[in-house]
């Protein structure tokens, strides 16, 4: 069987150094291209690259995704950052190449994806929900796509059993005291030296609290995601949201 074809951008990283190591123990795969900053697009259709693992800036990845779409490449995307204006241009690019897949996994690791659906099971049942995501202090964004996600999921899920809005009677905060505002969810952010990527997902009922809490202590817990979603984005043309699609988890 003929192996995939893979390119890494962003191949320098501190992600994009791992996935590539990844991708060229997996026997199923060949690594075709490994870029870094400066390096031409082109290189990945000279190559013959069937899917770009995308693993570098938000101030990047747009134009990245642009090229992959338009020739053809499906995209398994990290890199963070993604707004409702940045998703309506990627589905209209995918629209006009409509074999073409697109994976954004706000989370790449198993237990931070667990974690998310835990907290959207949860979250009706408790008044409160707040999300802490930890993250070691070289990271460019702040909320992490995946606190950011997770709040997301959680104001939907509160929504759709018609939770009040959460008890809070702050009348005089400091700036950001109370964290950014995610639909509704207060999303805190630490930046720490040691640390690579936590979250904890904090839910209060009367009488009790419950605490959801995910680390990714290597960024070998990433690599398990992303050669998944490399084999599985080449038969999902569109764009899929979250990892979680590919995980069967239901
Ligand atoms: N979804 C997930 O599970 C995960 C997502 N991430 C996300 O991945 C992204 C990268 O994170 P991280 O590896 O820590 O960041 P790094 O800064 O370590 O790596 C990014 C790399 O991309 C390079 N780069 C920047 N622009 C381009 C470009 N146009 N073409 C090619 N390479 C480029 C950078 O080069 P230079 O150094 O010259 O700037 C750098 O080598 C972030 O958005 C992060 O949030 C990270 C971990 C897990
Ligand atoms: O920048 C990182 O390191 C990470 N970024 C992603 C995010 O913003 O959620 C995933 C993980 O948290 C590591």
């Amino acid at each position: 069987m003929s192996k995939l074809r893979v390119a890494v951008i962003g191949a320098k990283g501190r992600i994009g150094s791992e996935a590539v190591r990844a991708v060229e123990a997996a026997e199923d795969m060949e690594l075709v291209a490994a870029l870094g900053r400066g390096d031409g697009l082109e290189t990945l259709t000279e190559a013959g690259a069937q899917v770009a693992v995308e693993l570098t800036h938000p101030d990047a990845v747009m134009d990245n995704l642009e090229f992959c779409v338009r020739n053809g490449i499906h995209g398994v995307v990290g890199t963070t950052g993604w707004t409702d204006e940045r998703l309506a241009q990627l589905r209209s690019w995918l629209d006009a190449s409509p074999r073409t897949g697109v994976l954004i996994a706000p989370n790449f690791s198993i237990g931070a994806v667990l974690t998310m659906r835990f907290a959207q099971q949860a979250a009706r049942f408790f008044e409160s929900a707040e999300v802490i995501e930890l993250h070691h202090p070289n990271k460019a964004d702040a909320p992490s796509g995946t606190a950011a996600r997770t709040a997301k999921l959680i104001a939907e899920a509160r929504a759709a059993a018609d939770c009040p809005p959460q008890p809070d009677a702050t009348s005089s905060a400091l700036d950001g005291a109370r964290g950014a505002d995610v639909d509704g969810i207060p999303v805190h952010s630490v930046r720490l030296r040691g640390l690579l990527a936590h979250q904890e997902v904090l839910l209060g009922g009367v009488g009790e609290t419950l605490t959801i809490r995910h680390d990714s202590l290597h960024h070998s817990s990433f690599m398990p995601g992303i050669l998944l979603g490399a084999r599985r984005v080449v038969a999902t043309p569109g764009l899929t949201m979250g990892l979680e699609n590919f995980l069967d988890l239901d």
